[in-house]
């Protein structure tokens, strides 16, 4: 069978993959009534429902991303799909809150796969100099996830039911399981190599081992080594604290506090602190590919990201300090806008870290940054919770949300002390 040879198809059904993933991350919230009406769930028991997802996520970001290195990204993916197909006919099926929870961790292990593995294909398939730009696109593509998970999973669940919804999702994940199978492969076809034909190109090839994935299948040292190398290169750790920080704050604000942070501090309605949110999330949607265009044409990663954290500082603190003591509402949302469109910007940790690593090692590295943001978010969450725990004002939230603002300053700061890794290649190569 013919395989397709294009990289934009091959991230693109990737990108299918990754993005169901994410829709099941926040799909909980659409069908929270009625899975408390059928199965007798509590409050404590969605919230456990939806966190199953979020800890086998996180936790399982280091173990996929040593598989992705050992059997190549198309392998892992299969399996991770496989299990969320296998977990959505569960979910859809089951008769008691246990089977439930059970299908939701499967579904959490089965996109957990998927991160790791599309960095693995965009650092196999693309130059590294369309890198960020590629991985701002791959985070566009997950966030749609997200938004579909929202009204239209409503109305889809709505018509059939929760049951029914995640048997049409099932089908859904069949799509990308049926294309990879039979038509992607982990590499380019060589003759692709050839018409690159760029001499940065076929430099980093030859710099990288040709077959990483049978090497680590042979030596199960060399997992031992991908995990010394990772773990101990000082600069990971960077891009690790930024994202556990940065992205840690765009998480719990856009999933948790933001609209009441707005609704409190702004004394507006709940309905338009959730749509000044949406402000949010469109600045999170453009700002993530325009900053890994912008980094990948200037071809730096440390200045660009730098740049976008300091105006992440200004925002915060215009969001939180300033704008408040004024309460000009205009002001507010090009104000949300540009802090969402900066708060994407450590997509180039992981491009970062990706080009201080070898490519063999490109799935622990990811999978070891990746788990950052999901501590971070748990963390950030817990202790904005702290502020809030005698009484709900502007002046807790206010309080609270002072932490997304120390975030920031952290990440800042955090950010002096990365590397260029882009020019480390090219030193290497030279
Ligand atoms: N709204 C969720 C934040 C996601 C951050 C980022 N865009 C991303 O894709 N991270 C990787 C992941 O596995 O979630």
């Amino acid at each position: 069978m013919k395989k397709i040879s294009s990289k934009y198809v091959v991230w693109l059904v990737f990108g299918l993959a990754f993005m169901i993933g994410f829709f099941h991350r926040y799909s909980i919230g659409i069908i929270a009534d009625p899975l408390r009406e059928d199965l007798l769930l509590s409050t404590a028991g969605i919230s456990l429902l939806s966190s199953m997802y979020f800890y086998t996520y996180g936790f399982l970001q280091i173990p996929c991303g040593i598989m992705v290195d050992a059997q190549g990204p198309r392998r892992v993916v299969l399996m991770g799909m496989s299990a969320v197909f296998i977990g959505s006919i569960f979910f859809a099926l089951s008769p008691t809150p246990i089977l439930l929870y059970i299908a939701r961790a499967l579904i959490g292990f089965g996109a957990a796969t998927v991160f790791t593995s599309i960095f693995k294909i965009q650092a196999l398939w693309f130059k590294p100099t369309e890198f960020a730009t590629i991985a701002g696109m791959t985070a566009v593509i997950g966030n749609v996830g997200g938004m579909l998970a929202t009204a239209p999973f409503y109305h889809l669940t709505n018509a059939l039911g929760w049951r029914g919804g995640h048997l049409i999702l099932a089908i859904i994940t069949l799509m990308p399981i049926l294309i990879i199978y039979g038509w992607i492969t982990d590499r380019p076809p060589a003759k692709n190599d050839a018409e690159e034909g760029k001499e940065e190109y076929k430099k980093l090839e030859k710099s990288t081992e040709k077959q990483p994935q049978k090497q680590l299948q042979k030596q199960p040292q060399k997992i031992t080594e991908g995990l010394k190398v990772v773990v101990s290169n000082p600069y990971a750790w960077v891009n690790a604290v930024i994202l556990f920080m940065v992205f840690g704050s765009y998480m719990s604000f856009s999933g948790l506090w933001g609209p009441h942070f707005l609704r409190y501090v702004y004394e507006i309605p709940l309905e338009q602190a959730a749509n000044l949110i949406m402000i949010y999330m469109a600045g999170v949607l453009i700002g993530s590919p325009a900053i890994g265009m912008i980094s990948d044409r200037l071809q730096k990663r440390k200045r660009v990201l730098q740049t976008a954290l300091l105006l992440l500082v200004a925002g915060w603190a215009m969001m939180i300090l300033i704008l408040p003591a004024f309460q000009k509402m205009w002001l507010l949302i090009p104000v949300l806008f540009i802090t969402g469109s900066v708060s994407i910007s450590p997509m180039l940790c992981f491009t970062n870290t990706k080009e201080l690593i070898p490519q063999e090692y490109t799935g622990i590295a990811t999978g070891f940054v990746n788990m950052a943001p999901f501590f971070g978010t748990s963390v950030i969450n817990s202790l904005f919770a702290w502020f809030l725990r005698t009484e709900e004002t502007a002046a807790t939230y206010q309080a609270g949300a002072l932490l997304f603002l120390l975030a920031a300053i952290i990440g800042f700061t955090a950010s002096f002390l990365m590397k260029e890794g882009l020019e480390t290649k090219a030193n290497k190569m030279h």
